[in-house]
């Protein structure tokens, strides 16, 4: 008896498409997409296009009766479960691929099962990737074959504007003439549209699309991005039913290959199985995703992350939009226990003026001993450190957390409190708690968790500075017994230590990519932090 080795039959996905040597779009994105998504992926080449990230230099098309006989070679051995096309480059072309899948699949009702067709005709970089008389043939021949058609929105505009069955007005500016322009499409054969919202960015709070010029000017930050989300929209015209696919508009110029990557999804999907709204709704995720996660691979635009749930980030990098990801992520995370912090009543007391002089004092001798501690963290910090640049950045802290503390001495006295007062001050239960807390995470922790047991400190005194100093509702200049405090955690000296912490963190956190599950453990050591220094203002306040 011979063994069978040939058991594993996979699903299998086809690309008609043209090929991109910058490895973004056209057939490279689509393999990359299919074997993502666990499909065997086959291809049939229409063109070979020269191409990277700026621009596409040259075509070159392959003769039409080629493309059929790559297809014929596929079809007639391996088969596929689900096919797409991409540019098709020109009307020969476009002739050969439609009259040779009319040859495999001639009985079926819709002639070719899971064909999922994406109209390519400019590229973002404005070439030209099918001739214009081709247009005709592809609604023609190749529309009435496919189960789903996924138009951007000048896609669709042109493709309407070539067919004079149609009687669209020309503009799609709005989610209803969205609406409108899919049903016409489908009347040309396709029996889902996926119009995609791409280019259509629309306000959420009232649905009112962006204005042209505003749009132009998305990139240079004129929009808060929160405010903005794209419809795709699934037209299927078998149950008559719209359905309206919601996600954030993504400020991001890592979009090349989107086009190509979300039919190729689709496709991957319909060939594993997945009824049609599943296999798009899916697709869509997985776009949001890989566009999300985008790569810089050149000096054009950024290409997207076909892999992006292979490799799990569990904190996006940082990006111009968002530098500090993971500091956002944990103030997010721990908003409740964060505003319990920054918005104490002691640090409301310091405000308006009102804190009793003598929790003033009990905090700043308590601050004191903290500081020497804290301190102690940093040289550990040095001591933990990997490189003589880190060992002495630490160290730098040292020195200048020295320094702030002669100034607390200064300060103190000016309040009445003698520095032997000050070192002989019995630590508070809160601050045993804290600083020792801080000591053994840094201890038993790496360089990230120490920085986090020390963040909230740091980036915390930083908010409340600066906010009781803009705020107008502080009480300020000499009416204010504390407003030379607020002015020190205010004064550029403490902010460009708080944005070298900040940097240190994310640094820490981009090179170890920590994943969900060190996330949360993450999380934990900055949320007890936080907690430890709402008791150390409860203590102050009731001089515990
Ligand atoms: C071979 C090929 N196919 C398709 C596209 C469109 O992709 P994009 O619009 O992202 O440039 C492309 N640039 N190259």
């Amino acid at each position: 008896m011979t063994a069978d080795f040939h058991d594993h039959v996979p699903f299998k996905a086809l690309t008609i498409a043209g090929s991109d040597s910058g490895g973004g779009a056209g057939i490279q994105a689509d393999l990359k997409t299919f074997t993502s998504l666990e499909t065997f992926g086959t291809s049939v080449i229409t063109s070979v296009t020269s191409q990277n990230t700026l621009a596409v230099d040259g075509i070159h098309a392959i003769p039409a009766a080629f493309v059929a006989q790559q297809l014929e070679a596929v079809l007639s051995d391996i088969g596929t479960n689900a096919i797409k096309t991409g540019m098709l480059c020109n009307a020969e072309i476009v002739s050969a691929v439609a009259k040779t899948l009319r040859k495999f699949y001639p009985d079926s009702e819709k002639n070719v099962p899971n064909l999922v067709v994406d109209p390519v005709m400019i590229a973002t970089s404005g070439a030209a990737l099918l001739d214009s008389n081709a247009i005709e043939t592809l609604i023609k021949d190749i529309l009435p074959l496919c189960l789903v058609l996924t138009p951007n929105v000048p896609e669709a505009e042109f493709i309407l504007a070539n067919h004079q069955k149609t009687k669209t007005a020309s503009k799609i500016d709005s989610l209803d003439q969205m609406k409108l322009a899919a049903q016409e499409l489908a009347r040309l054969g396709p029996s889902i549209i996926l119009l995609k919202g791409g280019h259509l960015p629309l306000y959420k709070a009232s649905g009112k699309a962006v204005p042209q010029e505003l749009f132009d000017s998305i990139s240079d930050l004129s929009i808060e991005m929160e405010e903005l989300e794209l419809v795709d929209l699934i037209w299927d015209s078998r149950t008559g039913i719209f359905t309206e696919l919601r996600k954030d508009f993504l400020r991001t110029s890592s979009t090349h290959g989107t086009g190509c990557t979300l039919s190729a999804a689709i496709a991957a999907n319909l060939a594993r199985g997945l009824e049609a709204h599943e296999a798009i709704t899916k697709a869509t995720d997985y776009i949001q995703s890989a566009i999300r996660d985008g790569l810089t691979v050149g000096s054009g635009k950024g290409c997207l992350n076909h892999f992006h749930h292979v490799v799990h980030r569990s904190i996006e990098k940082p990006t111009r939009y968002n530098p500090h990801p993971l500091t956002s992520h944990l103030l997010k995370a721990c908003k409740d226990d964060w505003e319990k912090y920054t918005h104490h009543a002691f640090v409301q007391g310091i405000a308006d003026g009102t804190l009793p002089k003598e929790s003033f004092i009990h905090y700043m001798k308590q601050d004191y001993l903290f500081l020497q501690t804290y301190a102690r963290a940093h040289g550990l910090g040095a001591f933990k450190a990997r490189t003589m640049a880190e060992s002495k950045a630490f160290a730098d802290i040292v020195v200048h957390i020295a320094d702030e503390s002669k100034l607390h001495i200064d300060y103190c006295a000016k309040w009445g409190i003698t520095y032997e007062e000050m070192v002989n001050t019995p630590e508070s239960m809160a601050n045993v708690a804290y600083t020792r807390y801080v000591l053994d995470i840094g201890m038993t922790g790496d360089l990230l968790e120490l920085g986090l047991a020390i963040a909230p400190c740091l980036i915390g005194y930083g908010q409340i500075g600066q906010r009781l100093y803009n705020d107008p509702n502080t009480l300020k200049g000499d009416a204010n017994p504390y407003w030379e405090w607020i002015k020190n955690y205010e004064m550029s000296d403490y902010q460009s230590a708080v944005t070298r912490g900040i940097a240190n963190l994310e640094r820490q956190c981009n090179i170890q990519q920590p994943s969900a599950h060190r996330l949360k453990q993450l999380e934990e050591v900055f949320r007890t932090a936080t907690r430890l220094e709402v008791s150390f203002w409860d203590m102050a306040l009731h001089q515990l």
